[in-house]
């Protein structure tokens, strides 16, 4: 698709109000002109009907929640990306009610997270839901495949333990069918993954953690009329905030910097999500900065602009924060939620501005074109492995850490050794760059807090955006922008060894970590390949030390 920004401001309001009817009607037009893309993107545009759609299904979802909280303690929902950041959302915002299933996402292959479920839960008394659109997700098949097989293994019948949400006719519903899994759901065909959070992707895992649906889908149908085309522009609540992003975006402020209420800190990663895949494309982007710990004026660039979400009745959390922003002339919006089921109101906001700024920057919303070069070098390593029993990849040792790395040819250094390869990286960042930590490591709480130290550090040195994600999840969100988007970012990855061989997936003949270290492997020669500077390291089966010790390598490198 041709890229041709079209600036909001200069556009008149009955322009733009026709562009947003567009996108309300599911007319592909408001996109593009050329055909083959215009009938794409009308098989894309189905989350706009989301709420008359979904409305007739609630007793239904509701029905199989009641037969599930009878017969299971535990639900295990397997997905990626779009098939689990808003379930994960929910599950953090709304915690555990009571009388109802404890409700856990898996989407990650670590082997520590697999090692943990097979201790903590008893597969008796857990249902795993097999969510993928295109039921293809190697994460999600392999979780799938492995739990099954353990099951078998403990003479219990797995297909009563399994549901599956899935497109129409993908061939993981073939297999649930043939297998005779309890339940499938589909996936609306006409919405992708990003978009689904309304359809039965946020409204059946609503339903199994016990919520309100009618209360969730009226909070998203009073958002769907905030937002028509006949309301004056500047109080149209979608249309004002896809204003707002595509002129800063347009006048080189490209990081829109997502602060939140702890208590909806996981709601930012559905947006980090919808925001990076949707709009990082074509050398563009606008590049969402999630999770980072909140500082003075002082250590933002000129790049910045500001969303906060919160909730109402704790507005005084970062009171002082706003004013000291706003005083420095920093952009800042603020949002605050009456009650947590607005959630689901905060979908149609964000899904409608996000698809709008589409329009405005002349990207397709509805596609991820990048994605893709990571999975099939995943692909060609693993292969390489299956057939020699080793990946095709040799690691520099630094011998005063011990620690393995590796760096790609645009990040050239003479020696190597670790410490003077990490000063030459940040030396060489331009101001208005970013740095993505990707850690293929468990996602757990101390992993973040360390990486979030790390990146106050790199931000405080460099006054640079600084962009965290547990991989393989950042793979099915931000590694579309960061391969796909604007040169501006440079990254390191880290893995670390602790291979458990007992954990081989079913019918691949790999174990969870083989597969892990494929796909990081995998995006270091994708981000290599698209020319983004980029960094493996490789830690020892004692990461946590080692990352202790890097933390002090980081500190010194990055000393001016
Ligand atoms: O639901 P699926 O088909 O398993 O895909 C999961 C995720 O993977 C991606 O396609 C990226 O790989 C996302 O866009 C999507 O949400």
């Amino acid at each position: 698709m041709k890229s041709r920004i079209r600036r909001p401001s200069r556009m008149s309001e009955e322009e733009k109000k026709a562009l947003l009817a567009k996108i309300l009607t599911g007319d592909p037009e408001a996109f593009t002109t050329e055909a083959t893309e215009k009938e794409k993107i009308a098989h894309r545009l189905g989350w706009v009907k989301a709420v008359e759609r979904m409305r007739p299904k609630i007793s239904e979802l509701s029905a199989f929640a009641e037969e599930v909280k009878g017969g299971f303690e535990e639900i295990i929902w397997c997905g990626m990306g779009g098939s689990s950041l808003f379930p994960l959302a929910l599950a953090e915002i709304f915690g555990p009610q009571p009388g109802y299933p404890r409700f856990t996402v898996l989407d990650t292959d670590d082997p520590e997270v697999i090692a943990r479920i097979e201790e903590e839960v008893s597969l008796e008394k857990t249902l795993f839901v097999i969510a993928s659109k295109s039921g293809t997700t190697v994460e999600t098949l392999s979780q799938y495949r492995y739990f099954w097989k353990k099951l078998e293994d403990a003479g219990i019948e797995p297909g009563s333990k399994f549901v599956a949400l899935t497109d129409p006719g993908s061939p993981l519903e073939k297999e649930a069918q043939e297998k005779g899994f309890l339940r499938v759901f589909h996936h609306p065909p006409d919405v992708g993954g990003r978009y689904a959070a309304l359809t039965e992707v946020g409204l059946l895992p609503a339903a199994l953690m016990g919520l309100d649906l009618e209360k969730a889908l009226s909070k998203a149908e009073e958002m769907f009329e905030a937002s028509l085309p006949e309301l004056p522009w500047e109080y149209n609540l979608s249309a004002w905030l896809a204003e707002f992003m595509t002129e800063h975006f347009v006048h080189g402020k490209d990081k829109l910097t997502i602060m939140t209420d702890p208590l909806l800190r996981t709601f930012a990663l559905w947006i980090e999500q919808l925001v990076a895949e949707s709009l990082g494309k074509n050398f563009v982007g606008i590049i969402p900065v999630v999770g980072e710990s909140p500082g003075s004026p002082t250590v933002y660039g000129p790049d910045r602009y500001f969303v906060y979400i919160g909730l109402r009745g704790r507005e005084n959390l970062y009171r002082r924060l706003f004013s000291d922003l706003r005083e420095a002339d920093f952009a800042l919006k603020t949002y605050f939620l009456e009650d947590r089921y607005e959630i689901f109101a905060e979908c149609v906001r964000w899904e409608l501005a996000v698809a709008l700024c589409g329009a405005f920057m002349g990207v397709n919303p509805f596609d991820e074109p990048d994605v893709v070069r990571t999975k099939q070098k995943t692909r060609e390593f693993l292969s390489e492995f299956k057939k020699t029993g080793e990946f095709p990849v040799e690691f520099y040792l630094d011998e005063a850490l011990g620690i393995g790395f590796l760096y790609a040819e645009t990040t050239k250094i003479e020696y190597p050794r670790l410490s003077a390869l990490v000063k030459k990286f940040f030396q060489e960042m331009p101001p208005w760059g970013y740095v993505g930590l990707l850690a293929f490591l468990p996602p757990e709480p101390e992993l973040e807090e360390f990486f979030r130290d790390l990146r106050t550090l790199i931000r405080g040195r460099r006054q640079c955006s600084t962009i965290f994600g547990f991989g393989p999840r950042y793979l099915h969100s931000t590694g579309q922008l960061f391969k796909g988007g604007t040169l501006s970012g440079r990254f390191v990855i880290f893995t670390r060894k602790g291979r458990r061989p007992e954990q081989i997936i079913p019918g691949e003949d790999i174990t969870f970590w083989d597969l892990q270290f494929a796909q990081a492997y995998g995006d270091f020669r994708a981000l290599e390949e698209a020319k983004r500077p980029v960094i493996h390291i490789h830690l020892g089966e004692n990461y946590q030390e080692d990352l202790k010790r890097l933390y002090d390598l980081f500190e010194e490198a990055l000393r001016l």
